[in-house]
């Protein structure tokens, strides 16, 4: 039976579904060393924001399948260490996204209403209705940066509370913005027309220190920020100096730079500044979600099926993996063969989608030929999630084309590689019950299903020949199971290809090479 680790505290409901296929053990407060020491046990990892999957401990999970992200961010995983070991990563991307985003209405309520000093001072058993004047969200305006999920949830309550929108998205077109109620404008014009800033953007090497003084400069005395997506995304120095002198008047906080919160200037700022210990997503109903969700994405792949939200198989979703499978099993096949064939290092794969194929999305296709194409080198360490990963790191490019004129099956696809020992190609189609066929080998046609062992070789188109290669094999005890001969024209060139029930033994490819006509001689095991 697989075995789970849980790092982090995740709901029951997403402990059950794991115990279905695994054996789970959740471990909570593990130091760095202690995990490491302990991940080797282990075909998956499910975690929440507290553990750190760093490349130490990805390289001791010997066994890791899949790393599990109860939540949307994965920035506490090595997801490129992962990939290159092979390790599906994948989270939550929508299970607390109403949870977050109420998180931040509620910091923006709470900061502009002095509430969690409020709430302090009237428990030490004062009655200070002075201190604690606040000011009304109605008819301000609110700046999203982001506007994804989260902000745009947040957009709709704020315009339901009678605010003015703005945002600030790069990648958002401006008729989605608008659909959403928000006019969409640059950072520079947003940070300076704002009264409420509030962040829900990635932590990336962009977004890092984006709210920095010079930014801050640019605010209202009056305007105040809530952060509820990523510590660091702000300079939280540079914020306690900005709120201590009045350059902007406050910021709520559920994320830092560095957690658990530790020494720091946020800490002895007054009713201007709300900090939560990231609680974003710590509501009842958001931790059923994300476990649930992570769990069922675990036990799947530990039952060799694929992950829905996967974020390192990049483009195989599993509405799109359910169209395309028998097509990537193909190009797999068709990959492992033009590898062989082709031998050597290959520097160069051209995948070609033709007929109906050619309307498809390709990337699932080319990381199948990869990996196909890799099998040889890699074995069992290629995989869907680092076949690209491990083709860039050798150095091999990939062209992909598409070519729906080619009308011989419904779709076809077809494979060319080259190498230092030469240019290779093979063409492959499915039959109507799925079957695979080759059906092209180097320019010459063929109709031969894969088969476990099989001979290829490129030969003199004349009388003979083929019954010399019978005999030799015979002379080996080489069962023939299959054979077909494809050429161009008669007397020209011909490939044979010849399906094997045995592997051929040592020395006989060297024999075959030697029959008069015979030009070249390829073995090959699917
Ligand atoms: N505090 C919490 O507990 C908590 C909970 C859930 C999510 N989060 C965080 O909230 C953030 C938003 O999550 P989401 O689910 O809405 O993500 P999302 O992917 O749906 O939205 C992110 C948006 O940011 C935009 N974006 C990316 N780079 C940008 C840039 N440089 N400038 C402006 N916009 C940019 C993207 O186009 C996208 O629309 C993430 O950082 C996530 O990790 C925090
Ligand atoms: O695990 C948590 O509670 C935080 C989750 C949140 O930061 C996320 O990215 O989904």
């Amino acid at each position: 039976m697989s075995k789970v680790l849980v790092s982090d505290s995740i709901d029951r409901a997403g402990i059950d579904i794991l115990s279905q296929v695994a054996t789970v053990d959740v471990k909570l407060g593990l130091k760095p060393e202690e995990l490491i020491k302990i991940i080797g046990e282990y075909d998956a990892l499910m975690i929440r924001s507290g553990t750190r999957v760093t490349q130490e401990v990805i390289e001791a999970g010997a066994h890791l399948k899949i790393i599990g992200r109860a939540g949307v961010g994965v920035d506490n995983v090595d997801v490129p260490a992962a990939t290159r070991q092979g390790i599906v990563v994948v989270n939550s991307p929508e299970g607390n996204t109403i949870a977050a985003a109420e998180h931040a209405v509620a910091m923006m309520l709470s900061l502009s209403r002095h509430i969690p000093d409020a709430n302090a001072s009237v428990k030490k058993g004062e009655w200070d209705r002075k201190t604690f004047v606040g000011a009304e969200v109605y008819k301000k305006t609110l700046g999203i940066v982001g506007l994804g999920k989260i902000g745009s949830h947040v957009a709709a309550v704020a315009k339901a509370m009678g605010m003015k929108l703005l945002a600030f998205d790069p990648f958002i077109s401006r008729e989605r913005a608008e659909q959403i109620g928000c006019q969409l404008v640059d950072l520079d014009l947003l940070v300076q027309q704002a009264d409420y800033i509030t962040l829900h953007i990635p932590k990336t090497p962009e977004t890092t220190h984006l709210i920095n003084s010079e930014m801050l400069k640019k605010m209202k005395p009056t305007t105040r920020i809530i952060n509820c997506a990523r510590g660091g995304i702000i300079d939280e120095e540079a914020l306690a100096v900005a709120i201590k002198e009045g350059t902007i008047a406050g910021a709520a906080l559920d994320v830092y730079e560095s957690e658990p919160l530790k020494e720091s200037p946020l800490k002895s700022l007054g009713k201007e500044m709300v900090l939560t210990p990231h609680l974003g997503a710590s509501t009842t109903e958001a931790q059923v979600n994300v476990a649930v969700d992570v769990a069922e994405q675990i036990r799947d792949v530990l039952l060799g099926l694929p992950a829905r939200s996967a974020v390192n198989i990049p483009g195989l979703s599993p509405d799109i993996l359910e169209e395309l499978k028998p097509y990537m099993q193909l190009s797999e096949t068709l990959g492992n063969l033009v590898g062989q064939l082709a031998g050597g290092r290959v520097e160069l794969l051209n995948v070609s989608l033709q007929g109906e194929l050619a309307t498809n999305r390709s990337q699932p296709l080319v990381v199948a030929a990869l990996k196909g194409l890799l099998f040889q080198a890699l074995r069992e360490r290629v995989n869907y999630v680092n076949a690209s990963i491990e083709a860039k790191e050798r150095g091999i490019r990939v062209i992909e084309t598409r070519d729906d004129s080619i009308k011989d099956y419904a779709g076809s696809l077809h494979l060319e590689a080259t190498g230092n020992l030469g240019t290779h190609s093979v063409t492959g189609a499915l039959l109507g019950n799925g079957e695979i066929r080759v059906t092209n080998i180097d320019g010459f046609p063929i109709n031969v299903p894969p088969s476990h062992h099989m001979l290829f070789t490129v030969h003199r188109d004349m009388p003979g020949i083929i019954g010399k290669i019978g005999s030799l094999l015979g002379s080996f005890n080489v069962n023939i199971a299959s054979m077909q001969v494809g050429r161009k024209i008669v007397r020209g060139d011909a490939v044979m290809v010849l399906s094997l029930d045995d592997p051929l033994p040592e020395g006989i490819l060297a024999e075959i090479i030697k029959v008069p006509g015979i030009r070249d001689a390829y073995t090959v095991t699917l």
